[in-house]
C-alpha cells in the first residue's frame, strides 16, 4: 500500500449517514465516508450491491434518499465538472470513426456546437494529454481501429482533460488483458501522485489495484464496510457482510475470495436466493 492521501486537507468527497433508494428498495444506507485528495478508494461488491448507484450519486445524477453528500464542499451536481469520469469499455458504435484526439478535445471544449475555444492552445493541450497517457502514436487513428487497452488510455486522457480533482473510474479494466490492466492502473496511480487527484475506482477485481489502494468501500447485501484492504478483505469481515461463511486467503500477494454469493442482492430475509460461486474476485 502506498498512501499519498493528504490527511491535513479537506475531503473532496464527504458522505454522512447517506442512503440511496429506488422507490421502496434501499440499496445502501448509513454510509459515512470522507475521501481525501490523493486517496485511492476502491469500491467493491457483488452484482447489484449499489456500486453504479454510488457512482451516479457522486456525479450528481441520482439524489440520496437520506443523509448528505458533498463533493468539493458543494452539492454533487455542482461539482461534476471537477470529476474526470472513466467509464467501462463501452460499445463503440457512435464513436468508432472519431480519432483519439477528437475524444480528448471533447473533454476540453465539450462536445457541443457553437464557437470552440481557440484552436492553437487547444491543440497543444490535446497533444500534451495524449502524450501523458502514452497515446501519441495513435492520436489520429479512429477509435474503432484501436485495441481495448489503447482506447482506455484515450478515455483516461479525455477524463484528465479538464484537470479534475477526482477521477471516478467505473470498472475501467473490464475485458483488458493483464498488460493493459497494468498500464491503465499505473497511469491512474501516476496522476494521483503527481496532482493529488483522488481516485474512486469501482471494480469487481481488487488484485490489479491492490498495491495502490489506500482504502476499500465494500458494498454488500448485508451492509457495507470501509477500511484498509487488510481490515476489510478478511474472512471475518466478508462473512459478516454476506451473512454466510466467506473465506479470504492471500496467495502470492493476491486476494482470493471463496464462497461469496455474487448474485444481485437477495433481500436479507431471503438469503437462500443468492447462489454461491467460488472465484478470485473480491
Ligand atoms: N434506475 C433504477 N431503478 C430501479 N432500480 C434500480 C435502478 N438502478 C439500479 N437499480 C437497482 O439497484 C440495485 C443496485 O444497482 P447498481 O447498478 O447500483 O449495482 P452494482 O453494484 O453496480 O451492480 P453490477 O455490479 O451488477 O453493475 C440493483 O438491485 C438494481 O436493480
Amino acid at each position: 500500500m502506498t498512501p499519498v492521501a493528504r490527511q491535513d486537507t479537506a475531503p473532496v468527497v464527504s458522505l454522512r449517514d447517506a442512503a440511496l433508494s429506488y422507490d421502496a428498495r434501499t440499496v445502501w444506507s448509513g454510509l459515512d465516508l470522507d475521501v481525501r485528495p490523493g486517496e485511492f478508494l476502491a469500491v467493491l461488491g457483488p452484482n447489484g450491491a449499489g456500486k453504479t448507484s454510488f457512482v451516479r450519486a457522486l456525479l450528481g445524477r441520482r439524489p440520496l434518499s437520506d443523509g448528505t453528500l458533498t463533493v468539493l464542499g458543494r452539492p454533487a451536481r455542482d461539482a461534476a465538472r471537477h470529476i474526470g469520469y472513466v467509464p467501462q469499455q463501452a460499445a463503440l458504435s457512435a464513436q468508432a470513426m472519431l480519432r483519439a484526439r477528437d475524444l480528448v478535445r471533447f473533454g476540453i471544449d465539450g462536445h457541443r456546437f457553437g464557437p470552440r475555444l481557440r484552436t492553437g492552445p487547444v491543440r497543444r493541450r490535446v497533444d500534451e494529454i495524449l502524450e501523458s497517457v502514452g497515446a501519441t502514436a495513435y492520436a489520429d487513428v479512429p477509435l474503432g481501429m484501436l485495441s481495448g487497452g489503447e482506447r482506455q488510455r484515450v478515455r483516461i486522457g479525455q477524463a484528465l482533460a479538464t484537470d479534475p480533482r477526482i477521477l471516478l473510474c467505473d470498472e475501467p479494466l473490464l475485458s483488458l488483458d493483464l498488460n493493459h490492466q497494468r498500464a491503465v492502473t499505473e497511469l491512474i496511480d501516476a496522476r494521483r501522485r503527481s496532482h493529488g487527484t483522488a481516485v474512486v475506482f469501482v471494480t469487481h477485481e481488487i488484485n490489479p489495484v491492490l498495491g495502490m489502494v489506500d482504502r476499500v468501500l465494500y458494498l454488500a447485501p448485508g451492509g457495507h464496510r470501509v477500511g484498509t484492504p487488510d481490515e476489510v478483505l478478511t474472512s471475518e469481515s466478508l462473512s459478516r457482510l454476506y451473512g454466510t461463511q466467506v473465506d479470504v486467503v492471500r496467495v502470492r500477494g493476491r486476494v482470493v475470495v471463496a464462497g461469496a454469493p455474487d448474485e444481485p442482492a437477495a433481500p436479507p430475509h431471503h438469503p437462500g436466493q443468492a447462489h454461491e460461486t467460488d472465484g478470485a474476485r473480491a
